[in-house]
């Protein structure tokens, strides 16, 4: 399975390709929407998300709410696209046209002076389009397919808001599933722990306040996996390393951790390793879960638990020292409008990017032209498992 992504933050339309998902998957835009509203809410947000409203068409691959086992195309307008139009078009500008608000004045932390670097661009409106976050409303497009796919073989994605800047939230490990996610899809936070609402709230609105942006922790969890997703023979086949190549790829992120991660460093193994056990209900079982269901980049069956850090977002009220590229001159920058925290949007997009390499596992595991026999090749598999 495969997607591709395209389209600029102003442009017309986001569109996303999907390959390899199969026949007889139900697929209702409603379902996909539910995740894009999820994405474009979130405290913390600025101007832009108040213009868009984000409701996806399928374009192709889905008749009657089944897919086909064809390509499956979604797009996605941009409703901000109608003040654009002549920035943004794809025809030629007429030759006595100004070409309006060329972008000369790179924002540290964002791609614009790199990408421009690079691609010999002087306008770095031709990075920052591309680079803008807006393309992961395409992103989780794709992981709200992967999450419908993944529902139907009994396998549930959440990712929720762990920290925002200093403010902590707890664990819940009695809540189940479901209720984590009637939690957090009531959540202007994205938190399935309300008690630290308000002051993640106060963070947000000081550090708007002040200029400047704040960042956090995302984490998501994965329940229902079978053992054995991914593979230990090889390094590009090994899930947890695909998973954390998938999270760090969102932007602004800038580390991953799988379990307690990090915190090992300081641990004894007979502090981390997670002890096994055999019952005949329920075959091989772990004590504990502190790898975050990993081992030997296959899945353990324990919950896929990872956690991604989110850095405080670039464009600043508050500007950095910068250069503009044609002056040479340094200048401080001022801006129009910007988001001063997106770590709950950040939270949405990284459980749809995990629930894509896990449905991409699956789908490299199992025969999968029609949903019937991947259905019936996952429960004989964690059959064969359990009695092992
Ligand atoms: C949901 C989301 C919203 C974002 N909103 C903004 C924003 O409003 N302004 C901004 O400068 N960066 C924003 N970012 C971060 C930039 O897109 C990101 O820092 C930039 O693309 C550079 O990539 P890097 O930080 O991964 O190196 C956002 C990121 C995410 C995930
Ligand atoms: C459009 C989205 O996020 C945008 C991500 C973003 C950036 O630089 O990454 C900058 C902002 O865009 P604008 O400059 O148009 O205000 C955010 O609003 C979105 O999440 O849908």
């Amino acid at each position: 399975m495969r997607y591709l992504t395209a389209g600029e933050s102003h442009g017309k339309q986001l569109t996303t390709i999907i390959e390899g998902i199969p026949a007889h998957l139900q697929l209702l835009a409603e379902d996909i929407n539910h995740s894009l509203i999820r994405r474009q809410g979130g405290y913390g947000r600025g101007r832009r998300m108040k213009i868009e409203k984000d409701l996806i068409e399928i374009t192709s691959g889905v008749r009657h709410g089944s897919t086909l086992g064809s390509p499956i195309s979604l797009v996605l307008k941009n409703d901000d696209y109608k003040h654009w139009i002549d920035i943004m078009g794809a025809d030629p500008l007429p030759n006595d046209t100004e070409i309006r608000r060329q972008v000369t004045k790179p924002r540290p932390g964002h791609a614009d002076l790199n990408g421009a670097l690079k691609y010999n661009q002087r306008d770095m409106r031709n990075i920052l389009e591309r680079s803008s976050a807006r393309e992961t409303a395409a992103r989780v497009a794709a992981g709200s397919v992967a999450k419908q796919l993944l529902r139907e073989i009994g396998i549930e994605v959440l990712g929720f808001v762990k920290q925002i800047y200093q403010v902590e939230a707890n664990d819940r490990p009695e809540l189940t599933m479901k209720e984590k996610q009637e939690i957090s899809y009531q959540s202007a936070l994205h938190v399935i722990d309300p008690s630290v609402e308000e002051d993640m709230k106060a963070a947000i609105d000081q550090a708007k306040q002040d200029g400047d942006s704040i960042g956090g922790i995302c984490e998501v969890h994965v329940e229902g996996v079978p053992v054995g997703l991914g593979s230990h023979v090889h390094f590009d086949r090994k899930l947890d390393g695909k998973i954390a190549g998938s999270v760090m790829s969102i932007n602004a992120f800038k580390g991953v951790e799988f379990g307690e991660g990090f915190k090992v460093a300081s641990k004894r193994g007979s502090e981390v390793h997670d002890e096994i056990s055999f019952n005949e209900q329920d075959g091989y079982q772990r004590e504990s879960n502190r790898l975050g269901g990993f081992e030997g980049g296959m899945t353990t069956g324990m919950p896929i638990i990872v956690k991604g850090v989110m850095k405080p977002i670039p464009t600043l009220y508050k500007p950095l020292n910068s250069v503009d590229i044609d002056t040479k001159e340094t200048f401080k920058a001022s801006i129009e409008r910007s988001d001063s925290c997106a770590v709950p949007a950040a939270a949405v997009v990284m459980e749809h990017v995990v629930a894509w390499e896990v449905a991409n596992a699956i789908l490299d595991q199992f025969p999968a032209d029609f949903m019937d026999q991947l259905k019936k090749a996952v429960a004989d598999y964690r059959e064969r498992t359990r009695l092992f």
